[in-house]
Order: structure tokens, then C-alpha cells, then sequence
């Protein structure tokens, strides 16, 4: 067997499209933005992208770059400025944030309102309850992948290989509002092989390069792997997810690619994010084509 390619750049390009006509309904644009602190080539990369998508989607982002050596009341300060804005309806910190700076206090500045990063104890609490909220970007993207090629997800045997704030706790309490059965497993998991193989549905969220191989996958399951890791191999740079794909994609029903997989639908998710959370804010109701 081999598995189909889930395409994560048409799914996301898809949904970009649908959020640029969204925010044109809108009686003001939607405004985002992100706060870049440092010089991470990874996350300099991930913010421009950020910012020309933004604007694709007839959103007004915009980035404000602090110095790594920026202190903590310095970047606090800037957060609480764009809260007080009201031109701005989402904000992002990128994480990773430089050493020294404390990511939870600097995120609980955010407003839930306009927490489009998903990531803020508020927006996390919502998720937990069922409760109206913005959900965390990556995780909301996996979901849309599994859901384009498995509507229905009950009773379905659901495996979170991670259990990250940005991914693994909050995809697993998604696939579990699908009422999917889910294992959060992880570096102490005894056997992860068997039970990864028990998944109908398997996410991959470690940060590890090519650590899930065919033979810890279940013939014909939904595989997402969400890893991004940069290796070296026979002399050139490569792009890797957490999943070796070669192997997986002849056991695999469907599968995610690196790049071009779950990637993708971060930062469509994120334009999704800011056009709901400024209908709220703007007190009209959330175009249909978002929900
Ligand atoms: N505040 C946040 N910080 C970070 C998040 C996040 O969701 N919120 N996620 C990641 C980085 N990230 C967005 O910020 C991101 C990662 C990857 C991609 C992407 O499209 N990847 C491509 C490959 C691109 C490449 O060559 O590196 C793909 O997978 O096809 C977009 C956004 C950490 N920080």
C-alpha cells in the first residue's frame, strides 16, 4: 500500500483565500501583530512569512523587532501597548523567546480576546471547558488535514506522540471534542511502538528527526507528522519531519509530508484566527466560511 499525500499547501492556500474574502466583510480590516524578539534565523523566516501573508489576506499585520537583549519589562511593555490598541485584533509572540525572558508572563499579558496564537492560559482554559475561544494554530491545522480526508472521527483510536503547550496537550483535547479515543504519549511512554501502532489516527509532535518508523504504524492509518527538523545528510541540508517518510508512506492510509504538511497550515490558521477574533471584537458575527 502506499499512502496518499494530505497537502497541506492546497488545504492551507485554500483556506488563506477563504480568509481574505472573510476579512473584506469585515467594517474595518483586521489588524495583527506579532512581536519578534532576537535574531533566530528559523523565527525571522516564519514572521516575514507572517507579515506577506497577512496582507494577502487583506489583513494589516505588522511586526515590531526588539533586540535579543531586550529585557522582560521592555517586551511587556510593548505587549501591553498593542492590548490597548484598537486597530489591533491579534497578537502573536514568537516563541522561542531568548534565554533570560519569561514566555508565561509575557504571554498572560496577551488578551483573550486577541490571543490568536492560541497559547495564553485564558484561551488553553477554553479549550479544556468547550468554551468559545481561539485555538493554538499547528494543532487547529492538524485537525483540518485529518478532518479534509476522515470527517468522522468517533470511536476512532487517536495517538499524540508529544505533549507540548503548542501541539501535543492541545491537538489531543481537539481530537477528543471529535470524540476520537486518545493516548497522549511521550519520552517515558514504555513501548511507544505498540502503542502507536494501536492508532487509527497518529500525530507526531517530538522534535525528534525520523524517530516514528514503519514499523510502529497500523496499516491504513492517518499519519500527521508535525515535526520540522533540519539535518544533514550525505552532505546536504534536508528538512525532516518526526516520522521517517519513505518507510511510513508504504504502511500509511494518508499521510503528511515535510515541508508542505502541517506547516503550512500554521500561519493559515493564524490569518483564520485574527479575522474571527476581529468580528468579535468588532461585534459582528464570525463570517460562516471561518467556523
Ligand atoms: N508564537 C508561535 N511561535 C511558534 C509557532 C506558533 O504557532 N506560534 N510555531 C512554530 C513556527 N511557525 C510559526 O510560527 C511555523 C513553522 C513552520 C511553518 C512552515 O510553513 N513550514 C514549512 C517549511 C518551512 C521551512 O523551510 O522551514 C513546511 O512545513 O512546509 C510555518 C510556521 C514555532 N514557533
Amino acid at each position: 500500500m502506499t499512502a496518499e499525500l494530505i497537502d497541506g499547501k492546497a488545504a492551507a492556500a485554500s483556506l488563506r483565500h477563504a480568509v481574505g474574502e472573510a476579512a473584506l466583510t469585515l467594517p474595518r480590516k483586521p489588524g495583527l501583530a506579532v512581536v519578534l524578539v532576537g535574531d533566530d534565523p528559523a523565527s525571522q523566516v516564519y514572521v516575514g512569512s507572517k507579515e506577506k501573508a497577512a496582507g494577502k489576506a487583506n489583513i494589516v499585520g505588522s511586526v515590531r523587532r526588539m533586540p535579543g537583549s531586550s529585557t522582560q519589562e521592555e517586551v511587556l511593555s510593548v505587549v501591553r501597548e498593542l492590548a490597548a490598541d484598537d486597530h489591533v485584533d491579534g497578537i502573536l509572540v514568537q516563541l522561542p523567546l531568548p534565554e533570560g525572558l519569561d514566555a508565561d508572563e509575557i504571554l498572560s499579558a496577551i488578551p483573550a480576546e486577541k490571543d490568536v496564537d492560541g497559547l495564553t492560559a485564558p484561551s488553553a482554559g477554553a479549550l479544556v471547558l468547550g468554551q468559545e475561544g481561539l485555538t493554538p494554530c499547528t494543532p487547529q491545522g492538524s485537525m483540518r488535514l485529518i478532518k479534509a480526508v476522515e470527517s468522522d472521527l468517533s470511536g476512532k483510536k487517536a495517538v499524540v506522540v508529544g505533549r507540548s503547550i503548542l501541539v501535543g496537550k492541545p491537538l489531543a483535547l481537539m481530537l477528543l471534542d471529535a470524540n476520537a479515543t486518545v493516548t497522549i504519549a511521550h519520552s517515558r511512554t514504555k513501548d511507544l511502538g505498540a502503542v502507536c501502532r494501536e492508532a487509527d489516527i497518529l500525530c507526531v509532535a517530538v522534535g525528534r528527526p525520523e524517530m516514528v518508523t514503519a514499523d510502529m504504524i497500523k496499516p491504513g492509518a492517518i499519519v500527521i507528522d508535525v515535526g520540522i527538523n533540519r539535518i544533514e545528510r550525505d552532505g546536504t541540508r534536508k528538512l525532516v519531519g518526526d516520522v521517517e517518510f519513505d518507510g511510513a508512506r508504504e504502511v500509511a492510509g494518508h499521510i503528511t509530508p515535510v515541508p508542505g504538511g502541517v506547516g503550512p497550515m500554521t500561519i493559515a490558521c493564524l490569518l483564520r484566527n485574527t479575522v474571527v477574533a476581529s468580528a468579535r471584537r468588532q461585534g459582528v458575527p464570525v463570517p460562516e466560511a471561518l467556523l
